[in-house]
């Protein structure tokens, strides 16, 4: 039995012009999802995620290689539900060059899904670590985080950057450009989630802001505004002194900076009422910066304050189910049982 985890995270700036070539930066924090994966004497793949619920329905399910599970929703919906997990047992079958090897697959996890944490790539990073390492054919982490790209990549239709799955893996914060990862060196940033309780689907989303970029040159701009925002805030990273607190004056550059990311964000269509309510509630308590974080539509933002007035707003705010503190995780994936 193999036990692998691997952290969510927030973007700081930059998600969906990612998709397209610009540059983001997200920031993994501990809130981790756990997988662990025991290979089967025949070819089988039985899943247990119990975080999974599709109207009700919790999904556990045991399955030949290509059979559809055994429960009562419509296929579609399975398929969503089931396709990250999915697509990490096929990568970990063509690393390890056992098509036919069959897993036991338990996920848990502390990352809402679908609010923009990154659950899907914290799911497919520990999957795909566990279940090489339960084949004894760990993979290296340059390996690990291009193989749970590519899971991403599949399950998302095409549609994916390599920003969730690298930032999962290396932990910390980083850097995606196109192909370019890179880990950056961050301050201690005073991170704030607001969570609506609700989630939006990554693939539609991304495939929304897709059409409007072809059809409208403003959105096209829009996109690489977001793109000259990024480059702006790298810069004001890159004069910070690395895992120190932040000084009052980068962190009201850096909050602008976010301000201004979701206005394009919203721009793009992928905000949401719940989303816009929390985003002001966080600066009219005094937040240095808020927005949405990761694919939007309902979910998650992220706010900067170092005070306690930015949770203690949200938690007041209407539509708002959770606000807490998220501590950079510096460490991505990890073995928890070799
Ligand atoms: N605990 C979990 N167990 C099984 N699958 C999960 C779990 N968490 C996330 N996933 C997968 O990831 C999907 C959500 O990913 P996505 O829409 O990209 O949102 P996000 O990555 O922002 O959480 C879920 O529909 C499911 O397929
Ligand atoms: C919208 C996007 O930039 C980030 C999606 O993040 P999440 O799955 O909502 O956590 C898509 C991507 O980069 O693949
Ligand atoms: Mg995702």
């Amino acid at each position: 039995m193999t036990v692998c985890e691997a952290p969510g995270k927030v973007y700081l700036f930059g998600e969906h012009a990612v998709v397209y070539g610009e540059p983001a930066v997200p920031a993994a924090i501990e809130r981790r999802a756990r997988v662990t994966a025991e290979p089967r004497e025949d070819d089988h793949v039985r899943v247990t995620a119990e975080d999974l619920s599709l109207d009700g329905f919790t999904v556990e399910y045991t399955g030949g290689t290509g059979d559809r599970p055994d429960i009562d929703a419509p296929a579609p919906l399975v398929e969503a539900a089931m396709g990250y997990v999915d697509a990490a047992v096929r990568q970990a079958r063509s690393a390890a060059d056992t098509p036919d090897a069959g897993f036991d697959i338990t996920v848990e996890s502390e990352i809402p899904l679908g609010a923009g944490l990154g659950s899907s790539a914290a799911v497919v990073v520990a999957g795909i670590d566990a279940a090489t390492r339960a084949l004894g054919e760990p993979l290296d982490r340059a390996e690990l985080a291009d193989r749970a790209y590519r899971a991403e990549f599949e399950v998302q239709d095409g549609q994916a950057s390599r920003a969730d799955t690298f930032c999962s893996t290396m932990g910390g914060a980083v850097r995606v450009e196109g192909d370019d990862c890179e880990p950056i060196d961050a301050p201690n940033l005073p991170f704030v989630i607001g969570f609506d309780g609700g989630a939006g689907d990554t693939g539609e989303l991304v495939a929304g802001v897709r059409e409007l970029r072809e059809e409208y040159r403003f959105a096209a701009d829009t996109v690489r505004a977001i793109g000259d925002i990024v480059r702006d805030g790298e810069e004001l990273l890159a004069e910070a002194v690395p895992e120190a607190d932040p000084s009052r004056e980068l962190l009201e550059e850096l909050g602008d900076l976010m301000d201004f990311n979701h206005g394009l964000l919203a721009a793009l269509g992928v905000s949401a009422r719940s989303l816009d309510a929390m985003v002001w509630a966080a600066r009219d308590a005094g937040a240095h910066g808020a927005k949405l974080t990761g694919a939007g539509g309902g979910g998650c933002i992220v706010a900067l304050d170092p005070d306690a007035e930015t949770p203690t707003a949200l938690s007041y705010t209407q539509g708002c189910e959770e606000a807490f503190r998220a501590e950079l995780a510096t460490e991505g994936v990890r073995v928890v049982e070799p």
